[in-house]
This record gives C-alpha cells, structure tokens and sequence, in this order.
C-alpha cells in the first residue's frame, strides 16, 4: 500500500499559495505531518481527501489515479477533518448503527459486529448507551474515528485530532491511532512535536507549504548527532546568546536561570555541553532554516 504525490501545488483565490511542489511518498503504518499553524496540513489533507483540487499535481493510492476516480477512491478512505459535525441527542450506539446502514451494511449481525468492533476499539464501549452529543472533546474525537472505521477503511487521514485535548485523552487518543496504525495507512497532521515522537513511524514537516523534510523521526533526529550543544544562562545574558548563536529554544531550569539549546557544527565556546539531540530540535532548526532562507 503507497499513496504517492507528485508536485502538488495549491494557490488560493486570494493569493495564499497554500502548497508548493509537494512530492511524497507514504506507505503502511502511522505517518505524521508536523507543521506551525497555517503551514498548509489542512490543505495537504482535504487534498487528499479529494475534498479539494489541486492546481498542479498528481495522486495515486496504490494504482489508483485519485484526483479522477474520486468516488472509487472514497470508498477506500476514512476522513475526519479538524471541524466535524454537531450530533443529535442519540447514544454513540444508535449513531453508528444508523450510519452503518447508511454505508450500505443492512444485515442487523454484521452490522452488531462491526459496530461492536468499532466502539472497542475506540475504547467507547463502556459508554455506548450515552449521548454523544454530551461527550467531552477527546470522546466525540474517539466517536469520530469508531465512525471512520465502520467501512473498514485502508486509508486514514485525521487532520490535527489532539489540538485542545486535556493530556490524559490526547493520551488515550494517540492510543487508538497507535491500534489502528498497525493495519491501516494513518495519516495524522499535528502541530504537537511528542505526537509524532510518541506514535510515527515516519513523518514529514510542511512550513509555508513546501516540505521541509521526511523520513523517520530516529533517522532525523541522527542527522543532528553532536550538533546540540546546551548551556545555563540568566535572562540578562540571553539577547546576546540569541545575537551570536543559532539558539534553537530556552526552558527554565530549577534555579530559575535559562536552559538554551544551541545548534552549531562545532563546539560554540566555553561553559557548552555536547547533549543528545531531540526530535524537538529537529522541528526547530527545520524551521529555522527555512526561516532564514526566507530572509535571505
Ligand atoms: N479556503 C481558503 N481560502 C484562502 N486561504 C486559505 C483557505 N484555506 C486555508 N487558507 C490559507 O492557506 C494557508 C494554509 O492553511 P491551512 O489551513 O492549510 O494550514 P494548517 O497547517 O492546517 O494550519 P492550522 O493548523 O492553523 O489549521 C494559510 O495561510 C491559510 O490562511
């Protein structure tokens, strides 16, 4: 299974030029697009989900030529886009059972077993029975993907599912992704650098439309090998730090003093300390670099 793009570009009626050339290629497992707010994800995802055309480009899932055979394509594809609808007052059950008649499975055991199936492993079986319009977020996020995986979709996208989710159902959500990476393709856009870190098994990052990046987070986080240095330092002496270096980020320590992260070939100076590179500062440099080629 391989989704394939090549030189897909997006400009917007008002100009925005949302996607620029992207070529990729995305195989089994679970895939992360990681990028800044208005980087282009949500561009690059209905995309896909051929919810919007391209200017330029194309897009084959396996053989398929997806942007001329849409409605064969769907069929294969479970989408759930950042904004998704308002429920009636119905249990999560009743919802799903309607919505799998709607897809066409009308016998009542297979239907039981699929909607069974999905409600498990959504981790929503215990409140089958509830409305789902009184869900939290994170569980109408999980109702989501129980209603995506009901026509036992080989293609997930799901656009940005973790923004606004309290740490224990981000948690329980990258969970049911993780389950469902294992025989589907997912795709799955973030601006949150441990979702990737935690759940992909490769993964790109899109700034300004273009792809800055991709391949496994392991092997991008090995391109910064002895390439990150750290030092302690008070506010006052941080403006110059920022002046002289190429400071990827700062965090306060437990003395209240600045814990910087630099980026550079060789050592910076006296008082750094060579430290393990992470995926974090692989976003930041990536983007950072793009920054100041935008500058340039
Ligand atoms: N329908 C549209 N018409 C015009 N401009 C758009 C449209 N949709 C998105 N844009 C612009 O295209 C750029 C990319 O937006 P997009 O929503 O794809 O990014 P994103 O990475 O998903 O960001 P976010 O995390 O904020 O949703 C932004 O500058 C946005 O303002």
């Amino acid at each position: 299974m391989i989704l394939s793009l090549k030189n897909v570009s997006k400009t917007y009626s008002n100009g925005v030029k949302a996607l620029d050339d992207v070529t990729i290629d995305i195989k089994a497992g679970m895939f992360g697009l990681l990028g800044p707010n208005g980087a282009g994800k949500s561009s690059l995802m209905r995309t896909i989900a051929t919810l919007q055309a391209p200017d330029t480009g194309e897009i084959h899932f396996n053989d398929l030529d997806i942007l001329n055979n849409k409605i064969e394509f769907r069929k294969q594809l479970g989408y759930l886009p950042q904004e998704f609808g308002v429920y009636p007052k119905m249990s999560a059950s009743d919802l799903l059972h309607y919505f799998a008649s709607l897809k066409g499975i009308t016998n009542k055991s297979e239907r039981n077993l699929i909607v069974d199936k999905a409600l498990e492993v959504t981790n929503l079986s215990d409140v089958r029975a509830k409305h789902v319009a009184g869900y939290s977020g994170g569980m109408k996020q999980r109702f989501g993907i129980a209603q995506l995986l009901l026509n036992n979709p080989k293609l997930i996208i799901v656009d940005e599912p973790t923004a606004g989710l309290d740490p224990a159902e981000r948690h329980r959500f990258l969970n049911v992704l993780r389950e469902i990476g294992t025989n589907h393709i997912v795709i799955f856009s973030t601006h949150i650098v441990d979702d990737v870190k935690e759940l992909c098994t490769d993964m790109a990052i899109l700034n300004g439309g273009t792809l800055l990046a991709q391949s496994t987070p392991k092997e991008l986080v090995h391109t910064l090998k002895g390439k990150i240095w750290k030092i302690s330092t008070n506010r006052e002496a941080m403006e110059r730090l920022q002046l002289e270096h190429n400071v990827i980020s700062s965090s306060f320590n437990d003395a209240n003093d600045l814990d910087v992260r630099v980026y550079s070939d060789v050592s910076p100076g006296a008082g750094f300390q060579s430290v393990e590179a992470t995926l974090e500062d692989v976003y930041f440099t990536t983007l950072n670099q793009n920054n100041h080629a935008e500058i340039l």
